[in-house]
């Protein structure tokens, strides 16, 4: 499904290199809950990013679905981004402006599909995770833990066959934390891959696979 090989990304600042990944190999199988754990700064939201395609290697190659994503140009990258990866990060980064089921709708409006489909998908995605009475609220008016669950909704909304998650339950509270884990490891169980990146060891231990980094390369 996924395919990374020899990575290595370097960060260039005004006066510092940073090497942030280095000769990192990692395959991700169909249907995997993997975890990425390791210390701060290790490298692993910059890993998530590359298999995000959110950024590019500076050498080594990436597979998505046996495509090789190296020689894709930028628009063709963010078509099969779109269509293949849904995202969930730590501050949830919903639109406090919108209502709910707006919000949800957001990733829809870059495809095809008339309105009335668009809301039924929201809905439908809303009431996998639980939220089908909070269509009309507002993000600010939910709970923490019901704020990532909008967007784990609009993660899913348009079916991706990978969510890639970013320490999404580092701003929740144990209990809310552990919803949010049950509902991530339901779409697992449904068939979406999951790469997630957390520090919670107890998080780690219910899912498949765990993947170490340190000092930006894989250790066992
Ligand atoms: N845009 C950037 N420009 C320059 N250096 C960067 C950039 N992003 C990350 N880095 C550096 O690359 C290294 C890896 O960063 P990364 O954010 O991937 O680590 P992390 O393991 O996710 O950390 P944390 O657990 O604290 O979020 C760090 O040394 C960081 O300072």
């Amino acid at each position: 499904m996924i395919r990374l090989e020899k990575i290595s990304k370097t960060y260039q600042t005004d006066k510092v290199q940073t090497l942030a990944l280095k000769d990192i190999d990692l395959h991700v199988r169909q249907s995997e809950f993997v975890c990425i754990m390791g210390p701060s700064g290790c490298g692993k939201s910059t890993l998530l990013n590359l298999i995000g395609l959110l950024d590019r290697p500076g050498q080594g190659s990436i597979h998505i679905g046996g495509k090789p994503v190296n020689s894709y140009r930028d628009r063709d990258v963010a078509r099969l981004r779109n269509l293949t990866f849904g995202f969930i990060f730590q501050s949830f980064h919903l639109i406090n402006d919108l209502r709910v089921i707006d919000n949800v709708e957001l990733p829809l409006l870059y495809r095809s599909g008339s309105a009335a489909e668009r809301r039924a998908l929201a809905r439908e995605a809303l009431e996998r995770v639980g939220l089908g009475a909070r269509m009309d609220h507002y993000p600010n008016q939910l709970s923490g833990g019901q704020q990532q669950r909008v967007a784990i909704a609009r993660a899913i909304v348009g079916r991706p066959q990978v969510l890639l998650a970013d320490e999404p339950t580092g701003n929740l509270d144990s209990k809310m934390g552990e919803e949010v884990m049950d509902i991530l490891l339901k779409l697992n169980r449904e068939g979406t891959t999951i790469v997630m990146v957390t520090h919670d060891e107890q998080e780690a231990r219910r899912v498949n696979r765990i993947v170490r980094v340190f000092d930006g390369q894989l250790v066992a």
